[in-house]
């Protein structure tokens, strides 16, 4: 734990204007006293429960859901022990305002509803001096959410506006994975935009250029990872959305030489396939039985194809046979060797020509969904693409006609971007359809039964991830961890005990999920030997005192 005490000495408006310390309308008689807090406040005195049903009626009453956001945004500025409180009481209601879907908006929206700076803008014309902004960070750190803005979701470039992801994903650090508030920091590192309409915008916060790339991108990437390495040598540091090239680079370079993890990469293709896992063991099939549709080959299609791989292999399959079950799709068609444009990361992904001898279609043109559904005739299609309706309803009727249960994942963030929705699969498929998606949408009834949609989001586990690094000391992220991870969720899945129940457990169950996820993993890194061994009972008393609750101290 941190040493907060010079930070507790703060008195006055100092102390209320501190989100971190500040109890508001809480304070106690005594409390006041001591911190000369006497006449600032309001003479009631609020019991935490109160102050979170006041701010649960003003929040109820903004009508649209970007002042929601602004709203909670403002909260957590204020006081963060409310602010998480209010959310773990209203998990469901609050979590798709604070984070996907409503993050999006408030990305795009970033430089309009700005009212006052959250974690660290490092933006390339203070490239030099990197080190003294993070040495002015006053407390110690053990999470760092990164990005650099360039692919927000499914919304491409925002810039400085991107700043809403880590703030949005170290909000799930604590609410989900118990990780205390003060040992996050969101980070944006500014190096331009290249969407015209932020710098056309007089209203942009951002560094008002286009981005810089190449080599220059690659040194600043590098004094930043120097001054991290400096300022905070045992954090955790998460990369979160930069554009897929950058990511792989980038992860590839320094995943050896600290605690480092690309969520888009890694998170998301542990949480596709623990869902993919419950999903076919709930429908009593084997995953080396599936044949798997990848569209889109960015950071999440290559990672979750990577993971699926991977666990083929752990099932027994050659690694040969375990690629062949694979489709891997990007914006010019089908993956193959035929293919002169693949780079390194796409070329393993890449299906043989030869095994697809005999399909009913042209191999010299791209090979575009419909011709893989058809020939192929998978039983998973998975989408992360980015595009609205990129599951077309010939598609998807193709799929329903091969298999008893066709399993689609349209995965894309936010809810405007989804492959397809929910209602559509289920009245294109008659019902069949098992059924994830990456942004929450609602219960869909069809043919008078209630079909759950689970929300297949790598916020099941990045949160568990940083619980897990923090209780075992965790000096590595390795990919068995993610393994690992994959397996805790799916082992929690509803569908495993019901057929007919979601594939992932309620949100409203969160953190007990995480924690187990958490044990999990943290076990794994000892086994690994990235931690020093405990006892279990040593590493669950540690990943119980690591989660925090919203209460005053
Ligand atoms: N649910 C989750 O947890 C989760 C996690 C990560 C990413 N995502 C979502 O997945 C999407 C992609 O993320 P990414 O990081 O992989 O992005 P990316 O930009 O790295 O990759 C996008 C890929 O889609 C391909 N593509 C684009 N249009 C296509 C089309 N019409 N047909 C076939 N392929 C097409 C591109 O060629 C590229 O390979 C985003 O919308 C993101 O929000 C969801
Ligand atoms: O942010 C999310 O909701 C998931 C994922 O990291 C994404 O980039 O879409
Ligand atoms: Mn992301």
């Amino acid at each position: 734990m941190p040493d907060r005490t010079a930070l507790h000495e703060k008195r006055g408006i100092d102390r209320i204007e501190d989100p971190l310390l500040n109890k508001d309308t809480a304070f106690t008689e005594a409390e006041r006293r001591k911190w000369g807090l006497l006449g600032l406040l309001p003479p009631h005195i609020d019991t935490l429960e109160e102050q979170a049903e006041r701010a649960y009626d003003a929040f109820s009453v903004k009508d649209s859901l970007l002042e929601k956001h602004i709203f909670l945004r403002q909260l957590q500025d204020e006081n963060e022990t409310l602010f998480y409180r209010l959310l773990l009481d209203h998990v469901e209601e609050m979590m798709p305002i604070v984070y996907t879907p409503v993050v999006g908006q408030a990305c795009q929206e970033f430089s309009h509803i700005y009212r006052r700076p959250r974690g660290i803008f490092l933006a390339y014309p203070h490239r030099d001096i990197l080190d003294d902004i993070l040495a002015e960070v006053e407390r110690d750190i053990d999470v760092i959410v990164v990005t650099d803005g360039e692919r927000i979701l499914g919304l491409g470039d925002q810039g400085a506006g991107g700043m809403g992801i880590p703030i949005g994903k170290l909000s799930l650090y604590s609410l989900c994975g118990g990780i205390h508030p003060t040992q996050t920091l969101p980070v944006l590192l500014d190096l331009g935009t290249n969407n015209k309409e932020r710098l056309e915008d007089p209203r942009y916060i951002g560094w008002r250029h286009e981005r810089i790339k190449g080599e220059e991108y690659d040194a600043f990437i590098d004094a930043f990872v120097t001054a991290v390495k400096k300022r905070f040598p045992d954090v955790l540091l998460q990369w979160e959305d930069f554009a897929s090239v950058d990511a792989e680079r980038i992860l590839a370079k320094y995943r050896n030489s600290l605690c480092t993890f690309n969520d888009d990469i890694q998170g998301t293709a542990a949480v596709t396939t623990g869902t993919i896992l419950a999903a076919i063991a709930a429908a009593g099939g084997k995953l080396e039985d599936q044949r798997i549709v990848m569209l889109g080959a960015g950071s999440a299609g290559i990672g979750i194809t990577d993971q699926l791989v991977a666990t083929m292999v752990r099932h027994g399959l050659g690694e040969a046979d375990a690629h062949a079950r694979f489709y891997v799709l990007d914006i010019d068609g089908l993956l193959h060797d035929g293919r002169t444009d693949l780079d390194e990361v796409h070329r393993p992904h890449a299906q043989s020509l030869k095994n697809l001898a005999g399909w009913d279609c042209d191999l010299t043109k791209p090979i575009g969904l419909a011709d893989v559904v058809r020939n192929a005739r998978p039983t998973v299609l998975v989408g992360v693409t980015g595009q609205a309706g990129a599951f077309t309803e010939e598609v998807v009727r193709e799929m329903a006609r091969n298999a008893d249960r066709p399993i689609f994942f349209p995965l894309s963030n936010p809810t405007s971007r989804a492959e397809a929705t929910p209602t559509d699969l289920l009245n294109w498929t008659d019902g069949k359809a098992v059924i994830a998606t990456g942004s929450p949408f609602d219960p869909v009834v069809f043919g008078g039964k209630t079909h759950v949609i689970a929300q297949c989001n790598n916020s099941y586990i990045f949160p568990a991830m940083g619980t897990a690094i923090l209780a075992s000391g965790a000096r590595r992220v390795t990919d068995n961890m993610f393994m690992s991870a994959a397996e805790a969720l799916r082992d929690k899945s509803p569908a495993l005990k019901d057929v007919n129940d979601s594939l992932l457990p309620a949100l409203k169950d969160i953190r007990e999920v995480s924690r187990h996820i958490a044990l999990a993993v943290a076990r794994q890194a000892q086994d690994d030997g990235v931690a020093d061994p405990t006892t279990r009972e040593e590493l669950e008393r540690r990943v119980d005192e690591t989660m925090w609750t919203p209460e005053y101290d």
